[in-house]
């Protein structure tokens, strides 16, 4: 793809693993609905550059990277291959997590841990980036990640055209930790950009 070449001048290898992993979705998509059977043929600009483009917006470049509910690994084993920075996949149905573990094994992912488990359940640490796309209504998500969030950390949230809605919707102290930016492979939707700690709300005060 031109847009994931000018911008991140993939390797042979990068492009031979993102390829294999296109094919394996393709393929698994028979088997379990990953993604919706009417995108297949945008393989490419609706997942792969859709989930690429995180990376390019990452402005950490090092440390853990944490993806939840990755599904499939979107985007988390896109921005995987690309980035080769430690990456732990969250992800709670376990024939997902099976499909996950498969791609890690065939691509000789080493960097990339899959933790099979609701997040709820995922033992606390400190995330350099944090990325989620479909996972949950901003609200929660980010209620459910807060903890995993340090002073550095570094947001990146795929959202839809109710992006700036579902932004002004949350409490003004964490609406503060984000901006919204344009998404490059489709007009329609925006990403919500932050940086920063953010506290989730006391339990009982939902
Ligand atoms: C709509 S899918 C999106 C998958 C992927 N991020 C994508 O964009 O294609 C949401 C995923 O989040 C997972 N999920 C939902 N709640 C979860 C939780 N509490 N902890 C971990 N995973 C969860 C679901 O199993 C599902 O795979």
């Amino acid at each position: 793809m031109a847009w994931i070449e000018r911008t991140f001048a993939p390797t042979p290898t990068h492009w031979e693993r993102l390829e294999r992993f296109a094919a394996m979705l393709v393929a698994e998509n028979g088997r379990q609905n990953l993604i919706a059977a009417s995108t297949i043929p945008h393989l490419w600009v609706r997942h792969i550059a859709d989930s690429a483009q995180l990376v390019a917006f990452d402005r950490v470049g090092q440390g853990l990277w944490m993806d939840l509910g990755s599904g499939p690994g979107l985007p988390g084993l896109v921005a995987a291959i690309l980035s080769g920075r430690p990456t732990l996949l969250v992800e709670s149905r376990k024939r997902r997590c099976e499909f996950l573990r498969e791609v890690v094994a065939e691509l000789g992912l080493g960097h990339v841990e899959v933790a099979e488990a609701p997040l709820e359940r995922v033992e606390t640490r400190a995330a350099a980036t944090i990325s989620a796309r479909a996972f949950a209504p901003l609200d929660r998500l980010i209620d459910l990640s807060a903890r995993f969030s340090t002073e550095s950390t570094h947001w990146l949230l795929p959202k839809g055209r109710n992006a700036v809605k579902e932004l002004a919707s949350l409490p003004p102290a964490w609406q503060k930790v984000f901006h919204v930016e344009q998404s490059h492979t489709d007009a329609e939707s925006r990403i919500l950009v932050g940086r920063g700690r953010i506290v989730a709300r006391q339990r009982g005060k939902r």
